[in-house]
């Protein structure tokens, strides 16, 4: 994916196929006969395998883009394309994942990563396979037979993360994973994170308030403008694979960084200057 065709809205001639499509989405909320644009056009192609980050002013539409990624708010006008199927609804192609953890208390980890592959009625010999491989990927088989009450903050996205890996979702929506953790875990989750993809080479798309976490993790990073949100740019990260956390040091990363950092402030001025 390269940053025109991004911006274009797709690769007419890529060989690379799409993951996820967004063609012409438009978000608008009504709210007390009010209506609220929150999303204006975003047209974004994203291949299978990368790694995608959204970054964007406070309230300019991100989650809310997500969620129509995800089939659980529906979009005004426009398209979403998974894996060539036009999505709707919520569907298990699409893993997604959250700011707090959805881990049931009352049940053990393991049980908490088999609950959705039991309810899908899956044979009980993969549900084992599935849960032990996925378990064992994020590092915490050894917590199988613990409560996610005895777990760190950490630890439970980590249990979250293998419990939406496990049911072999085609793309991953990430909706500010890692916003509640203190910055080392946050950290040590990034490492992780694209510990993680690497071996499972997952599309992912990925929103974060968190400039250097985008930079870090990422493909492309995506940055919107202020709501009613647009492209505003699409930044290809051009960092070598694996990054060493101590990337965050190199002149490339902090470039990167700043650029980014130039854009969204871009968006907030002109905010603040009309009061908004
Ligand atoms: N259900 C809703 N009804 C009405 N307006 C909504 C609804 N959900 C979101 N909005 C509005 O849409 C806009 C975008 O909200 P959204 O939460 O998607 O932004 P965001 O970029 O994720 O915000 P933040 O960076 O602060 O997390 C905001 O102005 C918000 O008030």
């Amino acid at each position: 994916m390269t940053e025109n065709e991004i911006a274009a809205g797709g690769s007419p001639l890529g060989k690379e196929k799409s993951a996820i499509k967004i063609n012409k989405v438009r978000k608008v909320f009504t709210r007390n006969d009010e209506e609220i644009e929150a999303i204006k056009e975003v047209n974004l192609d994203i291949k299978e395998g990368e790694f995608v980050s959204v970054v964007g002013p406070s309230g300019c539409g991100k989650s809310t883009f997500l969620h129509i990624v995800g089939g659980f708010i529906d979009k005004t006008s426009g398209e979403v394309i998974v894996n060539g199927k036009e999505v709707n609804k919520p569907g298990p192609d699409r893993g997604m994942m959250f700011q707090e953890s959805t881990l049931y208390p009352w049940l053990k980890v393991d049980r908490n990563v088999a609950w959705g592959l039991e309810v899908q009625k899956l044979p009980k010999k993969e549900i084992k396979e599935r849960v032990e491989y996925f378990l064992k990927l994020v590092g915490l088989w050894e917590f199988k037979n613990n409560l996610p009450s005895e777990l760190s903050g950490g630890m439970k996205q980590r249990v979250s993360l293998a419990k939406v890996l496990a049911f072999n979702p085609e793309v991953l929506l990430m909706d500010e994973p890692f916003g509640a953790l203190d910055s080392q875990t946050r950290e040590m989750m990034q490492a992780e994170l694209q510990r993680i993809w690497s071996e499972s080479r997952k599309s992912v798309l990925f929103v974060t308030h968190d400039i250097e976490e985008a930079v870090f993790l990422s493909d492309y990073v995506v940055v919107l403008s202020k709501r009613p949100s647009t492209v505003k740019e699409v930044i290809k990260i051009d960092l070598p694979r694996p990054r060493e956390i101590s990337i965050r040091k190199s002149y490339d990363f902090v470039d990167y960084r700043n650029k980014i950092w130039d854009l969204l402030h871009e968006e907030q001025n002109v905010k603040q200057l009309r009061g908004v």
